[in-house]
């Protein structure tokens, strides 16, 4: 199983990788807001990310309401940030970019 990273190491990765991308409170995920044009465009940005989530096996926690996508990335089998988080989280900024 995959490391699960914590304090200053996820911080820098976030820095290094991930803008705009913070650690949640409970320390065991990584979040970010998105707020696209209108209902239509967060929608078809769900449905885009979730083909993405379906081949790597690795789905995100996440909640819309109109225009506005809340994601939260955690490996439920690792009990916190790994790998797997981070390359989510990037497809995810290529997926979101331009369009919002
Ligand atoms: C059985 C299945 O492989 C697991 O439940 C997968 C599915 N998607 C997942 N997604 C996320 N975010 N974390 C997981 O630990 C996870 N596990």
């Amino acid at each position: 199983m995959t490391d699960v990273m914590k304090g200053d190491a996820l911080k820098k990765a976030l820095a290094d990788w991930l803008p705009g991308w913070e650690v949640a409170s409970s320390g065991d995920a990584i979040a970010k807001s998105f707020r696209f044009k209108d209902f239509r465009a967060a929608m078809a940005f769900m449905n885009d990310v979730a083909d993405d989530a379906e081949r790597l096996n690795h789905h995100p926690d996440w909640s819309n309401s109109y225009n506005t996508v809340d994601i939260q990335l955690t490996t439920h089998d690792a009990g916190g940030v790994t790998e797997r988080d981070i390359e989510l989280a990037r497809i995810i900024e290529s997926k979101a970019s331009g369009k919002q």
